[in-house]
C-alpha cells in the first residue's frame, strides 16, 4: 500500500546511520527523553486508537525492518486525541532492534536503551489523501513508539514471529491477515510523552508528532531472537543479519517534550 513508500524506504542502506544531523534540521528524531525536563500538559487528551484486524494485508522485509501493512484507503484504523488535532490513519507498524538485548531502541529515557522499539505509523487523513503527501508536511504523521523489554512471552506477537522465516530476505513479502495491532500496545496508553520530530530514516522529514508510551511491553528472548534471524540482504547477496537498525539520538534543539501524566 501507499504507506510502504518504497521511494522512502529504498534509500535506506542496511546499517544505515547516514548523516548524524540533517543540515538545518532542528526537529530530528529520535531523541533522549530526559524525564525531569519534560513538561506536564493538562490539555493533552486521552489517545483513542481504533484498529480493525481484518484490514491487515501483508508483512514484508524492506531491507531495513519488517513492516506489517494495513489497508489505509478507508478510516478503519484511526488514531485521534492525545496531542493530535486531526484524525490519523494507521498504514503500517514495524520495529527497530539491536544485535544484543542491551540496545536497539531509537528513543531513550534518561539515556536508558531498550532492546527494541515498536513504531505504529499513521498519516493525517483529515488533510491529505495519501501517505506520500503527508510524509512531506509538518502535521502529516503521527507515530506511536512503544519500548520492548525482554521478559515473558508476548502471546499476541507470536503470530507475527511465526511469519518472519518466510520473509527472511530483503524484498520478500507474504500475505498476513487478521492481526490486531492493538494487542501490541501497553495496558495503559494514557501515560505518554509527546514532541515534534522527524522520520528516523530517509527522507528524515520533520513531519512527525511523536507519541512515546511510558509503559513498555514484554517479549521473550526467543521472540526477539527471531527478529535477529532476518536479513538486510536479498537471496543473491552475502548474508547480513538485520540487527542494529536504529538511528542514533539527535539534538533536542530547544524542543520541549510534554507528558500526559505527572
Ligand atoms: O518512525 C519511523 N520509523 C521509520 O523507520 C521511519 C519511516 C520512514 C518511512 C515510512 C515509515 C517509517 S519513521
Ligand atoms: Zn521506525
Amino acid at each position: 500500500t501507499a504507506c510502504s513508500s518504497k521511494y522512502v524506504l529504498s534509500q535506506m542502506h542496511p546499517m544505515w546511520q547516514g548523516p548524524l544531523v540533517v543540515p538545518g534540521g532542528d526537529r530530528q528524531s529520535p531523541i533522549d527523553i530526559a524525564v525531569r525536563k519534560t513538561v506536564f500538559d493538562s490539555e493533552l487528551k486521552p489517545l483513542v486508537a481504533t484498529y480493525d484486524p481484518q484490514t491487515c494485508q501483508q508483512i514484508w522485509n524492506n531491507g531495513y525492518s519488517f513492516l506489517v501493512e494495513y489497508d489505509d484507503t478507508t478510516d478503519k484504523n484511526t488514531l485521534k486525541g492525545g496531542p493530535l488535532k486531526d484524525k490519523f490513519r494507521l498504514c503500517q507498524f514495524h520495529f527497530h532492534w539491536g544485535e544484543s538485548n542491551d540496545w536497539g531502541s531509537e528513543h531513550t529515557v534518561d539515556r536508558r536503551l531498550f532492546p527494541a522499539e515498536l513504531h505504529l505509523v499513521h498519516w493525517n487523513s483529515d488533510r491529505y489523501t495519501l501517505f506520500e503527501e503527508a510524509v512531506m508536511e509538518e502535521n502529516g504523521l503521527a507515530v506511536i513508539g512503544v519500548f520492548l523489554k525482554v521478559g515473558k512471552r508476548h502471546e499476541g506477537l507470536q503470530k507475527l514471529v511465526d511469519a518472519l522465516p518466510a520473509i527472511r530476505h530483503k524484498d520478500s513479502i507474504v500475505e498476513f491477515n487478521r492481526f490486531d495491532p492493538g494487542c501490541l500496545l501497553p495496558a495503559n496508553i494514557d501515560d505518554y510523552w509527546t514532541y515534534h520530530g522527524s522520520l528516523t530514516t530517509p527522507p528524515l522529514t520533520e513531519s512527525v508528532s511523536w507519541i512515546v508510551m511510558k509503559q513498555h511491553i514484554e517479549v521473550s528472548h526467543d521472540q526477539l531472537a527471531v527478529f535477529r534471524s532476518l536479513l538486510f540482504t536479498s537471496a543473491e547477496e552475502v548474508q547480513k543479519s538485520m540487527v542494529n537498525n536504529f538511528r542514533v539520538q539527535q539534538p533536542l534543539r530547544g524542543r520541549t517534550v510534554r507528558s500526559s501524566f505527572t
